[in-house]
């Protein structure tokens, strides 16, 4: 039936698109969200934040590093699962993903929040900020709270969060695309799909919270990637035992295995 509705107005192809999109979130999104609130009671101890605390910057930064490469491998997923990103040159794909697939992460986080005691989702129970405080790097901490805190504010359904992190991923603006003019064209085709969702589900006013919110993911971003350079220049060898090489191929310039 899919292929029928998409020969009808684009309206309705925009709603095979916005299937998709909705289906291969479903499929890579790696916890459920019902999954994540039924595990919300699963709070730190005070001897586990302490446990954490005692930790080195090293091993702290090493499990955090894991953690991100094995959720960036689902947002590989999801993006591949996207009709038309395939369709894309392999060094298109790879450019969106690396330019994009933290942002990702980020927006999918707010799944793994919990706004009323400001607690986030981490191996397996939810903590504070304190639980991180070995990262040494508590000015990026507060700021993925503070951005968790204001898009969980958005209550954002599965569905809008599938569409606005489709969105986030298909930028057209990233640096050294090739074919950024098909780029452009899936990106306006996932946005149509998305401002259809929303205005049909009387949502419009949360799209101009989101374009916000864009801006702020871009500050985090880079943020994060001044964070893990200065980290990883202070420990170059160690750095390079400690993360996986899928980290590195995203995060540092070092040209690393290719992305597989
Ligand atoms: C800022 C980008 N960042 C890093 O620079 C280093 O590794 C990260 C990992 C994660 N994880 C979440 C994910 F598993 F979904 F990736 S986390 O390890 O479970 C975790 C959850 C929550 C917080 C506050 C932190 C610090 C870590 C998220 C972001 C980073």
């Amino acid at each position: 039936t899919c292929r029928l509705v998409c020969v009808l107005p684009s309206l309705l192809s925009s709603d095979c698109l916005t299937a998709n999109i909705v289906k291969s979130h479903r499929e890579t999104c790696q916890y459920r969200v019902e999954e994540l609130q039924a595990l919300r009671w699963k709070v730190f101890s005070r001897e586990e934040v302490l446990a954490y605390q005692s930790k080195s910057v090293e091993e702290m930064w090493q499990r955090c590093a894991y953690r991100l490469t094995d959720s960036i491998q689902y947002v590989v997923e999801f993006a591949k699962r996207i009709d038309g990103f395939l369709e894309l040159s392999q060094n298109d794909q790879i450019v969106l993903l690396k330019g994009g697939s933290l942002e990702v992460v980020l927006v999918r986080m707010c799944r793994s929040f919990n706004p009323d005691n400001g607690t986030v989702f981490f191996e397996g129970k939810y903590g504070g900020t304190e639980v991180f405080k070995s990262l040494g790097c508590n000015d990026l901490i507060a700021s993925i709270f503070e951005f968790s805190q204001s898009l969980c504010a958005l209550h954002l359904s599965e569905q809008e969060v599938a569409l606005f992190t489709a969105v986030v991923l298909l930028n057209p603006e990233r640096a050294w695309l090739q074919d950024k003019e098909k780029v452009a064209r899936l990106h306006s085709h996932v946005d149509v799909a998305f401002k259809n969702t929303l205005q049909r589900s009387h949502r419009d006013t949360v799209l101009s919270k989101l374009s916000q919110k864009t801006l702020q993911l871009k500050s985090l971003c880079s943020l994060h990637i001044d964070r893990l350079r200065s980290f990883l220049e202070l420990r170059p060898l160690l750095a390079h035992s400690l993360f996986p090489p899928l980290y590195h191929e995203l995060f540092t310039d070092s040209p690393d295995a290719p992305l597989e």
